[in-house]
């Protein structure tokens, strides 16, 4: 294993009664879009840290061209500056790429920190096929970060649709990650539409 995957192999740490965000992705490789998703979630939750949990492999993504752990870490690192935010790949340590089960390792470990799933608009609407989404939503609170080509997303999805009656409006954002879940909330903002399909294109091209 290498030196920056060891590294990165442990919990953040924490203080009782912080926000925490939880930004789960292949960032493969990361980009301007995953920062200003970054910095909208820090900023509209109020948030004292967001983790950018680096996936060891989604489990609905073929492993086709994923760069490996290591080099995603590393470029991670470079991309976000912001000391609120914190990369870990502990996911790897826990043996799961299961957000489900990550989720239940990280509020059992601290019951006394309130944490916030926090995704991009795209990831709503094949949320519903993620294992026991419905346990991801009632564990914890989840922001949905606007996304172009995904604004009307939450109209359409499975998932929003059956937590329709959970959804908060957006001006309660701030409240949003010491809300009981479930409880969701969709976040309009400056936008990007840098992805890292069409960054991996264009160097491959
Ligand atoms: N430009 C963007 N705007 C809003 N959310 C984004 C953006 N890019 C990525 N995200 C969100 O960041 C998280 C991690 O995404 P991921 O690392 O898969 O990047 P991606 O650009 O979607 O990658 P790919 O093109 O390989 O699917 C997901 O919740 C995704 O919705
Ligand atoms: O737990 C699942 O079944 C599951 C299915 C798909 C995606 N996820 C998680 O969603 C996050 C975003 O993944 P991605 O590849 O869209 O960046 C990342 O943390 C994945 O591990 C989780």
């Amino acid at each position: 294993m290498s030196e920056i995957e060891r590294r990165h192999l442990v919990m953040p740490h924490l203080q009782p009664g912080m926000s925490v965000g939880l930004f789960g992705g292949s960032f493969n490789p990361p980009h301007e879009g995953h920062l200003l998703v970054a910095s909208l979630a820090i900023q509209r939750l109020g948030l004292d840290q967001l983790w950018w949990l680096v996936t060891p492999g989604n489990p609905l993504k073929s492993g086709n061209g994923l760069a490996p752990l290591a080099e995603r870490l590393a470029l991670s690192e470079a991309m976000a500056r912001d000391p609120r935010i914190q990369v870990t790949a502990f996911e790897k340590s826990l043996g799961t790429a299961y957000t489900a089960r990550t989720i239940r390792h990280i509020t059992r470990r601290h019951p006394d920190v309130h944490f916030v799933w926090v995704m991009g608009a795209d990831n709503l609407g094949s949320f519903h096929r993620w294992q026991e989404w419905r346990r991801i939503a009632e564990t914890v609170p989840i922001a949905v970060i606007d996304r172009p080509g995904a604004t009307l997303t939450y109209l359409s999805s499975k998932a929003a649709r059956t937590l329709d009656k959970a959804r908060v409006p957006e001006r309660a954002a701030k409240a949003l990650p010491r809300m009981k879940p479930p409880a969701w909330t969709f976040i309009h903002g400056p936008r990007s539409s840098v992805s890292s399909t069409a960054l991996r294109l264009e160097k491959n091209r």
